[in-house]
């Protein structure tokens, strides 16, 4: 099966790499071309354009960093709008808002194409492993057809319905993810300030009702203060962003992901958007008496 990928960002260079490793035929194209060159030496082909990818695949994936970058990769010159069609099918698996995603599948639909969002949930590792867990919505068809690719990409695809119930969902988890990884932070600052060792407050956490991997897998790193990036806390604080929107949109108050959001706001404002998100730990580290 031939796939085109588009973006090649943490999440797509691990995730077409995979498609490649399973036996798929990827054409790859990327903003900054000079990132195909490491997925040419796995055997992809390179596609000068979004445009060009889509002319030569009849299934093509997008992972792209938000919403402006998932509409410019449709709607500008050369973009995907240009050369889709009927017998095209188009899956964004970015994180984007439902209304982007609603847009894009509005103008692909209209050209005669098929849409499906498929947001995923999972990081770097899971993508390089194939263990994500991909959130789709749109047309059923498409999915279907898609689910040889799923079943490489990912441990488990639900398909949630109508398009913007994967976007949805997907931004309801991060606000929790976003919201857990503060008061995770705030609690190892407690620990340390009150003269607790705070790696037996993760051994303590991980035997109890709370125990998970994020704990697990970030909590040694955050205290050697390594945040070496597998997801971007500017992607976090976007999600974040995006999130509170549905909640105004909705009338539900959620205090706590407000908060939260102004954590990862305060630690963009001081450059820390490209590493990990667990660097909000370093704002929370800094308040004082
Ligand atoms: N990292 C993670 O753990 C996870 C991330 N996600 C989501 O997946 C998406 C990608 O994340 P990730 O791979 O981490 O992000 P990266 O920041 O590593 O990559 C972003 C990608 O988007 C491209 N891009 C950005 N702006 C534009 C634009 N205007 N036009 C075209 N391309 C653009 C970048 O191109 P260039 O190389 O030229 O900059 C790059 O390929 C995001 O929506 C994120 O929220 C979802 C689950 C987990
Ligand atoms: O959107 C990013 C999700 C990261 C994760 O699930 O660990």
């Amino acid at each position: 099966m031939e796939v085109g990928f588009l973006g090649l960002g943490i999440m797509g260079k691990a995730m077409s790499m995979n498609l490649l490793k399973n036996g798929f035929k990827v054409t790859v194209w990327n903003r900054t071309l000079s990132k195909c060159n490491e997925l040419v030496e796995f055997g992809a082909s390179i596609g000068e354009t979004p445009a060009q990818v889509v002319k030569k695949c009849k299934l093509t994936i997008a992972m792209l960093s938000d919403p402006a970058a998932a509409l410019s990769v449709v709607f500008d010159k050369d973009g995907v709008l240009e050369q889709t069609g009927s017998g095209k099918g188009y899956i964004d698996m970015s994180t984007v808002d439902p209304e982007t995603s609603s847009k894009i599948c509005q103008a692909i639909t209209s050209k005669g194409g098929a849409f499906l969002e498929a947001p995923v949930s999972g990081s770097k590792q899971p993508a390089e492993t194939g263990q994500l867990v991909i959130l789709a919505a749109g047309d059923k068809g498409l999915y279907e057809e898609s689910i040889p690719a799923f079943d490489v990409l990912g441990k488990k695809s639900f398909f949630l319905g109508q398009v913007g119930n994967g976007a949805k969902m997907k931004l309801v988890i991060n606000m929790i993810m976003g919201s857990v990884m503060n008061a995770f932070s705030e609690g190892l600052v407690l620990s340390e300030r009150s003269g607790l060792n705070p790696h037996d407050l993760l051994d303590v956490l991980d035997l109890g009702a709370i125990a998970n991997p994020m704990f697990k897998g970030k909590g040694p790193a955050m205290l050697k203060s390594n945040y070496s990036p597998a997801f971007p806390l500017k992607h976090q604080q976007k999600d974040m962003r995006l999130a509170l929107a549905l909640g105004d949109e909705n009338a539900v108050s959620m205090p706590v992901a407000a908060a939260a959001n102004e954590s990862f706001k305060k630690a963009r404002s001081m450059g820390l958007g490209d590493l990990d998100f667990s660097a909000v730990h370093e704002i929370l580290k800094m308040t004082k008496d």
